[in-house]
């Protein structure tokens, strides 16, 4: 059984170049400003056109307008939509409705009551991806380089994809997919120098640990 492998918060060239030559399958763009991750959709358009046809290409919002994803639609031109806001399980309908994207909706885990409104989503979006509850009072949603309880999931009888996400690293990524039996994984800290900064070693190195981890997986 393959396991989907995603680069998040890519903004770069040499990096996205890494991504794709290492063999990602998903990479993450990331459309809100308060993150050190933020592309200017002139970048995403760039970005966009080295990545087409390479890997799926997943733009990242919260809570965002119908202009907002417009405009990144038009530019970026995603395979899919990565909300990661407070979109209810209506608006996640709406947005597939008016841009005939797939979309990946995100629950933000902490406890299995965060788990409670998952049925709802699941029905309306392509796909799932579990991130760890931020904080309270933190500047942004995701990217925050903290796991959740992989064992929240251990139970979990789904019938989307889902991937699983937050704090990953090349270290952590064999047991929370043997927890999770997640199809996919997804990282953005744990392949970074610095805050918003990829480091194309541990980005190998991170596609390298999900490769041998597929080794593993007995479905
Ligand atoms: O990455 C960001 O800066 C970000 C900002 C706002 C919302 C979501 C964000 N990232 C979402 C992702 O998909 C990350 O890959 C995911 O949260 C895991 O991040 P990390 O724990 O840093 O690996």
């Amino acid at each position: 059984m393959s396991l989907l492998v995603k680069i998040c918060g890519l903004s770069t060239r040499e990096t996205l170049e890494a991504a794709l030559e290492a063999g990602a399958d998903m990479v993450g763009f990331v459309f809100f400003s308060p993150s050190p991750r933020h592309l200017n959709l002139e970048t995403a358009r760039e970005l966009g056109r080295q990545a087409k046809g390479r890997a799926t290409k997943v733009a990242l919002t919260v809570d965002a307008d119908d202009a907002t994803l417009e405009n990144i639609v038009e530019t970026l031109r995603p395979d899919l939509l990565q909300l990661h806001g407070n979109e209810t399980i209506a608006r996640v309908r709406d947005i597939k409705a008016k841009f005939a994207v797939p979309v990946m909706k995100v629950i933000a885990v902490e406890t299995s009551a965060d788990l409670a409104a998952l049925p709802g989503y699941a029905d309306v979006a392509d796909r799932i991806l579990f991130d760890a509850r931020a904080p309270k009072g933190a500047t942004r949603p995701g990217g925050l380089g903290a796991v959740f309880d992989w064992h929240v999931l251990e139970k979990l009888d789904l019938q989307v994809p889902f991937m699983v996400s937050g704090g990953l690293s090349a270290d952590n990524i064999a047991e929370a997919v043997r927890v999770t039996r997640a199809g996919g994984v997804d990282v953005s800290s744990g392949v970074e120098s610095a805050p918003g900064v990829k480091d194309p070693e541990m980005i190998r190195n991170f596609i390298r640990a999900a490769r041998a981890t597929e080794e593993l997986m007995v479905r």
